[in-house]
């Protein structure tokens, strides 16, 4: 079960996100993968509860200080009075509690004092994730095999240190990064962090040694130039290079290809809690805000609005009354922030991929079939055994949806499922399928079509108590494809059956689930190329001499 953030990631000012929401979410992975987290399993009395789902407690709830170090605990020990008027000054302390919290330029320092005093952080520590979720970020939404060539400019303080720390990062996630750092802290972290990056041979440029167009040079322009701490008006010779930044963008009209700008913390140049008041400042493309945003984030309007710093402590969580959106899985970043804007005609891939021979295929499909696979399993793709089946009724509607392929036998696809669905409705009624597997990372498609049956009823019991315990007994309570009147019916016969089996070696199978299996008429191997010229091999079935011998054909893209 999965609980929709959507709820969550709003400003004080109530930034809800836009109708079409739904639309964009499907054709943007990141975005998906961030904004849905898995919820508690259901308690029975779940269902009254479920206003409060979606209102995430503060990423401290629960909090007391019990457990915590001397230290930590007078840290915390902040009266509720204190805590009230810190929270009163703070953006994020809204009644609404679906807002995401922003910080002002004071509560920002303070906060970095904090987890470096009582906290027990060094400041090398948090640089060190805060460069990382940086380069996640990055990672997340320019790939490294079209966004390669990044451009570091590090600013005196931290801010240009997480810069520093971001493009080891890229090295290492196969970017080429250059670094442009005039003003350097004489500090040992900061010589560390150069002499690292200088035994990755990674260049570093000096301002004068900058490319005269940014433009031409790099695919992303890391922004690492000034954090929270900035303040009046950028000094030499920071200003000029934010002007080329900002003329950089404005040349964009001239349809050249530009580079991206990525932010870290703070647009460079923008007030930290005003954000750009001359409207002259740098527009990025990407911004990072570490921590929590500041206030100047909610003048960001660019794609991509990233969240980094996973290591938010609950007690400054609670100090603050922190109201942060969680970060999905084991990642360093969340996107937050309204969905970007996608053309949707305008997404395409083009694909580059070794040309695929008549030569070098198997002369048996099932053969071919199963290097393509293990190929598949070997580049990691997940669920590579997914495959798209279609069926029609005798009405002639053709229907489809995923199956999990259970095995390749006697040169037959098979799959298991319940023969009373749709499915097996339309399969007694029109013996006859087709299998659609897409490799996406290896542009890979390999098409079936054939007829089917079904398998011995053995083969379906084997195949049936193998499978884990909750899958038999989720087979026994899905009457598959018929109206269920809501969740908790499942749940309930869920629970009457497991608690019906949990002394029974053996759950019996249900007559009406067991195995299909497709005997091909025809296998296609398709390899995508560039210009849409792809490669597609196509296998039938031949009488030769009584013998049924496959004939490959190359049909055009
Ligand atoms: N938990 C956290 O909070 C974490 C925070 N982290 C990071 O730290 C960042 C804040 O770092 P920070 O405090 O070192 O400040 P930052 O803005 O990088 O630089 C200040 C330098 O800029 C200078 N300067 C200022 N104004 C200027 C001007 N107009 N023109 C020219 N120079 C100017 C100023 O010089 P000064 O004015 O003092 O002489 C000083 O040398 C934060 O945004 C985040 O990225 C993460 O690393 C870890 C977790
Ligand atoms: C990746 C994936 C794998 C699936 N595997 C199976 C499967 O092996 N058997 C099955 O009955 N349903 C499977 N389903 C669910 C089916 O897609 C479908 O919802 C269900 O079988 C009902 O289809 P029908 O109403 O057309 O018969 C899978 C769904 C997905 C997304
Ligand atoms: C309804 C249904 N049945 C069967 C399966 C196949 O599962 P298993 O691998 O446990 O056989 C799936 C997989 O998603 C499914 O959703
Ligand atoms: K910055």
């Amino acid at each position: 079960m999965w609980t929709i953030l959507r709820d969550r990631i709003t400003t004080r000012t109530t930034t809800t996100m836009p109708c079409s929401f739904l639309a964009q979410f499907h054709s943007f992975p990141p975005l998906r993968s961030a904004l849905f987290e898995p919820s508690p399993p259901p308690s029975p009395h779940h269902h009254r509860h479920h206003r409060h789902r979606h209102l995430p407690p503060p990423l401290s709830s629960g909090f007391s200080g019990g457990g915590w170090s001397p230290a930590i605990r007078s840290f915390c020990s902040t009266s509720g009075c204190e805590r009230r008027a810190m929270a009163g000054r703070l953006e994020s302390c809204s009644s609404d509690p679906s807002s995401v919290s922003y910080l002002t330029q004071r509560e920002a320092a303070e906060i970095d004092e904090e987890l470096m005093g009582p906290l027990g952080f060094s400041v090398d520590q948090l640089m060190e994730l805060a460069g990382l979720s940086v380069a996640t970020s990055i990672a997340e939404v320019y790939k490294a095999s079209a966004y390669k060539r990044v451009l570091a400019i590090c600013g005196p303080g931290n801010n240009g240190g997480d810069g520093l720390v971001a493009a080891r990062h890229l090295f290492h996630f196969g970017y080429k990064p250059y670094i442009c750092y005039p003003k350097r802290t004489p500090k040992p972290l900061y010589t560390g962090l150069v002499t690292q990056l200088e035994s990755l041979r990674v260049p570093f440029l000096s301002v004068e040694d900058l490319p005269p167009d940014l433009s031409t040079e790099y695919d992303i322009l890391l922004d690492a130039v000034f954090g929270f701490s900035f303040h009046g008006a950028a000094r030499p010779p920071f200003d000029d290079i934010l002007r080329r930044l900002v003329g950089m963008r404005k040349s964009d009209q001239t349809n050249k290809k530009s580079p991206v700008i990525v932010s870290i913390d703070i647009p460079s140049g923008w007030h930290v809690e005003e954000g750009d008041i001359s409207g002259e400042g740098i527009k990025p493309d990407m911004l990072v805000s570490l921590t929590a945003p500041k206030l100047c984030a909610k003048q960001f309007h660019g794609p991509h609005h990233f969240l980094g710093g996973r290591f938010v402590p609950p007690p400054i969580a609670e100090k603050y009354n922190l109201r942060l959106p969680p970060y999905p899985g084991a990642s360093m970043c969340v996107h937050i922030g309204k969905a970007p804007q996608v053309d949707i005609s305008a997404m395409r891939e083009n694909y580059i991929s070794p040309e695929f021979h008549e030569e070098e295929v198997d002369a048996d499909p099932i053969k071919q079939f199963h290097k393509w696979f293990e190929e598949a399993v070997a580049a990691g793709l997940r669920e590579a055994n997914a495959m798209a089946l279609s069926t029609a009724g005798k009405d002639g509607k053709p229907s489809s949806r995923m199956v999990l392929l259970k095995g390749v036998d006697e040169d037959c696809f098979v799959w298991y499922t319940n023969y009373e669905s749709q499915k097996g409705r339309q399969l007694s009624e029109n013996p006859w399928a087709s299998l659609l597997f897409y490799w996406e990372s290896l542009n890979r498609q390999v098409r079936v079509e054939g007829s089917v049956e079904k398998v011995s009823n053995e083969e379906s019991e084997k195949y049936f108590h193998s499978r884990p315990h909750g899958s038999q007994i989720g087979a026994i309570v899905s009457k598959q494809s018929s109206i269920v009147p809501g969740r908790q019916v499942l749940h309930q016969q869920y629970r009457e059956l497991e608690e019906k089996f949990s002394n029974v070696n053996l759950i019996p199978k249900p007559e009406h689930w067991g195995g299909y299996r497709l005997k091909p008429e025809l296998i296609e191997f398709w390899q995508g190329q560039q210009s849409r010229l792809h490669d597609r091999l196509q296998y039938r079935p031949q009488e030769i001499d009584g013998r049924r011998v496959w004939k490959i054909v190359r049909l055009a893209p």
